[in-house]
Formats: structure tokens, sequence, C-alpha cells
């Protein structure tokens, strides 16, 4: 069977071929076959087209006429990048652990944008706390191109700016030395330039509630201070541990050892963070990080009002930063569909030597209640700078990827680093190193799951799941294969890191998009029927054509469509399949 690469021109006059391809989703899409061959499987945005039908195609320009077969039930959507690696490494070489790149001037052409895919980028985050909303929407134009024209696979999600205490600047745009027992003013009032030893905060009521005597902390320790006189709603206060105020500083406030809750007080969705919701709903993307959550109401608000606008498939992700949402935090992992463990003001709020525990703990909860966690800020921080890590860092991102987080995420790295590239590099080969390790020391190792399930149905999928897993590292099959429309049943699986890759078959592009953040799981868009038996027939077809499986490779399917009608039954199974 010969494969045409790299197809680029269909002759316009084509109207028979270009109208057949757009009725399955082709649009804009140019096909060049560039000489007759009997038995063609074209290549087409990394989806496979079964060739079957027969049509007359001339393509004017090239003066070459072909024959071809479409079968058009025949779509595969498997994406550029999952395909390569794929080939260059097999089943057990794909990576698992998610990868999320913010998007700042750094990377924000087509171009850039494009190698951070070509990279492995999963998800590109946008961080509505820089920048306009109209730099926001040609990003995202630009990776949906990407998507549509390149055959990427790449989620989109925005991060809300929420409410925050932080200065706003002390009026020279770079970083000033506070000396040890120098006496500075941290003022509400608003001016511009700089006066000497004066701060503006960014909060009116930064001050209230606090004490002379108390502790103002500057991001979680770069220096800190005494306040010793309260003038107003302004603070006189003594350094005592001296270091850099950096534009934007965080400000924390502590007392007997203790944070002074200022958090609270304010409200975790602004009305600027409603309006760049709003955005994000008429733009279509696929995640809404919100940050500073402080409990599980302040998710269930924003997913009702998605739900009032029907967009549900948005997922909501709860942004865990502050100490409140510590407190509360398994019902905020149960409202929300995903977390990030936001560390860079996490550590503002809890002493620094508490991260990793608490980091741990959290990604530890987040897997048992079957909901995807992001290990976020600061892994690859000296790579802004420079080109090569710290071991240090190297030994962090390694931490989170042996906790089993389902996505590692870069921040200023990307955003405004020099080195984006090489740092989602560094992410994706100590990823692959660590995995393949975990695989091979944990090998029969089965991790301790909770029941989530409630009613039978439930506990059946959950069961089916937690065995198949087994069943799968046991017999060491290649690859899982699982039928979801909503994706349930995948994440079911991904929950118990299998060695195995799975592979989600479903018909819905925005499970799709919600699935790749998701560990160890491929989203593939196929057309689902009812009949479970047809589904398993196509898709083995399908997968065997693209060159995906060969002969002997060992498959174990698992699925839970279950159908409206009665004329097939309820099909929640598992069987293990050979190619042949
Ligand atoms: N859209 C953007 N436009 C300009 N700068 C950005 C953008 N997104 C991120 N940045 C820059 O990258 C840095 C790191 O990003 P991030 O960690 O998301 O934000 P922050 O540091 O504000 O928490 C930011 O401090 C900011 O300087
Ligand atoms: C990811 C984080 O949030 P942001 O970058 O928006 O401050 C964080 O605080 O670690
Ligand atoms: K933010
Ligand atoms: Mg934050």
């Amino acid at each position: 069977m010969a494969i045409v690469n790299d197809i680029t021109v269909l002759s316009s006059g084509n109207k028979v071929f270009s109208s057949v391809l757009s009725k399955k989703q082709f649009f804009g899409v140019s096909v060049c076959v560039p000489k007759i061959v009997p038995d063609v499987r074209v290549r087409n945005r990394a989806r496979f087209v079964e060739v079957k039908s027969t049509l007359q195609i001339n393509l004017d320009e090239k003066n070459v006429y072909s024959s071809l077969d479409l079968d058009l039930d025949g779509i595969l959507g498997f994406d550029v990048v999952t395909e390569k690696e794929l080939k260059e490494k097999g089943f057990l070489g794909l990576r698992k652990t998610k990868l999320i790149c913010t998007i700042g001037p750094a990377c924000s052409s087509f171009e850039d944008l494009e190698r951070l895919a070509l990279g492995g980028m999963n998800v590109a985050r946008l961080n509505m706390c820089h920048n306009t909303r109209e730099w926001h929407r040609d990003v995202i134009s630009n990776i949906k191109k990407l998507n549509e024209e390149k055959g990427f696979c790449i989620s989109l999600m925005i991060d809300t700016e929420g409410s925050q205490m932080y200065m706003v600047d002390h009026g020279i745009g770079s970083s000033v030395k506070a000396e040890d027992g120098s006496i500075w003013l941290f003022t509400t009032e608003r001016y511009e330039g700089s006066r000497p030893f004066t701060v503006q905060a960014y909060y009116e009521g930064f001050s209230e509630g606090i004490n002379v005597g108390d502790e103002l902390v500057i991001d979680g320790g770069m220096a800190t201070f005494e306040v010793i006189e309260k003038d107003g709603s302004d603070l006189r206060c003594k350094c005592t541990d001296p270091g850099l105020l950096l534009p934007s500083a965080k400000i924390s406030f502590w007392r007997n050892g203790k944070l002074v809750e200022k958090n609270v007080e304010l409200p975790t969705l602004s009305t600027k963070d409603w309006a760049d919701i709003d955005f994000g709903i008429s733009e279509g993307v696929d995640f809404i990080a919100v940050s500073f959550v402080n409990e599980a109401n302040d998710i269930t608000l924003l997913k009702n009002y998605l739900s009032t606008k029907s967009s549900e498939f948005i997922k909501v992700l709860a942004k865990v930063e502050s100490l409140e949402s510590l407190k509360n935090l398994k019902d905020i992992v149960e409202a929300s569909d995903g977390i990030m463990v936001a560390r860079g003001d996490l550590g503002v709020q809890i002493p620094l030597e508490q991260i990793p525990t608490v980091q741990e703990a959290i990604v530890d909860i987040c897997r048992q209640l079957n909901k995807p966690v992001i290990v976020a800020s600061q892994l690859l921080e000296s790579m802004v700078e420079y080109p090569t890590p710290t071991r240090a860092e190297v030994a962090d991102v390694s931490e989170a990827v042996r906790q089993y987080a389902d996505a590692l995420m870069l921040s200023g790295e990307s955003a405004i680093g020099s080195f984006g590239d090489k740092a989602l590099s560094v992410l994706r080969m100590v990823s692959n190193r660590l995995e393949l390790w975990s695989r091979a020391e944990n090998k029969q190792r089965l991790l301790s799951q909770c029941q989530l399930g409630v009613s039978l149905p439930e506990r059946i999928a959950e069961q089916i799941c937690n065995c198949s897993v087994e069943m799968a590292n046991n017999l060491g099959v290649d690859a899982i294969f699982v039928y979801t429309r909503h994706g349930n049943m995948a994440s079911l699986l991904s929950r118990n890191r299998p060695n195995p890759p799975i592979f989600a078959f479903t018909d819905k592009s925005c499970t799709v998009k919600t699935l790749n953040l998701q560990w160890g799981i491929i989203p593939l868009l196929v057309e689902l029927s009812e009949d479970m038996e047809d589904n398993i027939h196509r898709t083995f077809k399908l997968v065997k054509t693209s060159g995906m499986v060969k002969k002997g490779d060992v498959v174990l399917v698992v699925s839970d469509i279950i159908p409206s009608s009665s004329i097939h039954p309820s099909f929640q199974s598992i069987k293990v399949k050979t190619i042949v």
C-alpha cells in the first residue's frame, strides 16, 4: 500500500473531491496525488482516509489523473506528534505525562507556537493577568490554525487573574534592594513615578486587620519587614530580613508564625475575571483555570454559569494556591474538573518547606478522586535565563512525574524566556526517562484506589477499569483501547496509571480536548455507532491501515458506550485481541 505524504495541492476545479472531503470536516484541505497509484492511502492532516469508492480526480496543474477509493467512515483523528512518537518509540515509549506551556511574548507567533507544538505541548495556557484580550485572541487563532491546518491537537486554557494582594510598583520598573533596618512606607496612595522607600500596594484593604508587630513578607521570603506603625490605611515597616523588591511582588502578612489570611476577603472571581470568562466562552477554550479558589462554591458558581451559557463542556480547574484552599481541598477537588498545584502563590501562603509534601498529597488525592492534576510554577525557573536547567530543577520535575501528576506546566520559561523550546524538551525527556524507570520498578505494583461509584453501573465501570489495568500490566499488552463518549471510562483507566498507553476513541471533539490533559491518554476522534462490535471492527481496521498496530500486537479493549436504543445491549466489557 502506498502512502502519499506531504499532500499540498488540489486543483480548484475538483469540486467532487473537495465537497466529499468537506462533508467530513476537511475544510480547506488540499490534496495532490503525485502519480497514479492503484491502492492509495491518503495521509491528510495526519488523519488516515481509507480508500474505497471511486472518484475521478483531475489535477490541472500537474495534469495528473488518478482514481481514488475513499471510505469516508474511515477517518482516524491522530495528531502528528503522537503519530511521530509512536513510529519512533513504539507503544511503550509514548510519553504519559502531559505538558502545558504558558504563552507569552517570547512564544506567541505562529512559528514559535508550531515549535512548541512539535515539542509536545498538549495544552496552551493563557494567563489573563497579562496582555490584552486582542493579544490572547490572536494566540488562540494561531493555535486553532495549527490544529486545523497542521494536524496538531492542542487544547486551550485560560487562567483568571483573580484578586490578590501585591505591590503595584516601587516606580522604577526593576528590582530595588531593601537593606536591613531600612524604613519603608507601604501605601494605597496612587502616584506616578518613584518615591524613595515607598511601595504602592494594589489592594485598598491590604492593611485592614493588620497590627503593629505583624510581619510583612515579600514573595514568600524574598524580604521581610516588621510593621512598626499604622497611619490610616498605610503601613510603616522596618526591614528585618533584607532582600529584593521586584515589580508586582506579592505581599503576605504573618503573626506568631501563622499566615494572616487576607485572601478570603477578596472575591475569587472579579468583574474582570467574569469578562475574561465570557471571552473564553466566545473563543471556545477547553479549560478555565480559576485563580485563588477558596472553597468548592467558587467552582460550582462558575460551572453553573457555564451551563446557563450551554458551555458545560468547558472544564473548570481549581488553582490551589491559598491556605484556605488547602483547608477545603477535598470539597474543591470533588467540585472541580481538575486541579492546578500553583506553587508560585502557594509558596507565599505556606512555608516553602511544606510545598513538596503538600504537592504530593494534592497529586494523590486528585488521582484517587479521578481528577487531572497539574504541577505548576518554577519547574525550570533558571531556564528563563539559561539554556540548561539546574540539577535540582531536573530532580523537581522527576519528582512530579514520579508522583504521577497528569501534567507539568511551564510559566515564564516559555512565556518570556529565551529557551522555551529547550525547557519543553527538558520536561519531555525527563518525563520519558522517569516513566520508563517507574514502569520497570513498579511492574507488579497496583496503586491503591478508593471506590468512587455509588450506583451499580458506576461501580461496574470502575471495577472494569481497575481490573483492566491489572490485566493489561500482567499480560504485558501493547495498548489499551477504550471507547468512550464523555471520557469517563478513559479517565478511570488513567487513574490506575497503566503501563501501556490508553487510546481513547470518542466521537466528541470536546472529549478529545479534555482528555488531552490526562495521564497516558491518547484521544482519537472517530465516528462511533451504538453497535459496539461494529465500532471495534471499524477502528481495528483503521488502526491497521494507519500502521499504528502491527501483526502480533496485543490490545486490551474496554468499552462503556451505553446505547440509547434497546437494539444493542449495554456494552461494558473487557476483551483482549491479538492483531492478525
Ligand atoms: N500574555 C502575556 N503577555 C506578557 N507577558 C506574559 C504573558 N503571560 C505571561 N507573561 C510573563 O511571564 C511571566 C510568567 O508567567 P506566569 O507565571 O503565568 O505569571 P505570573 O508571574 O504573573 O504569575 C509573567 O510574570 C509575565 O511577565
Ligand atoms: C500558576 C500560578 O498562578 P499565576 O501564575 O497565575 O500566579 C502560581 O501561582 O503558581
Ligand atoms: K493567573
Ligand atoms: Mg498564582
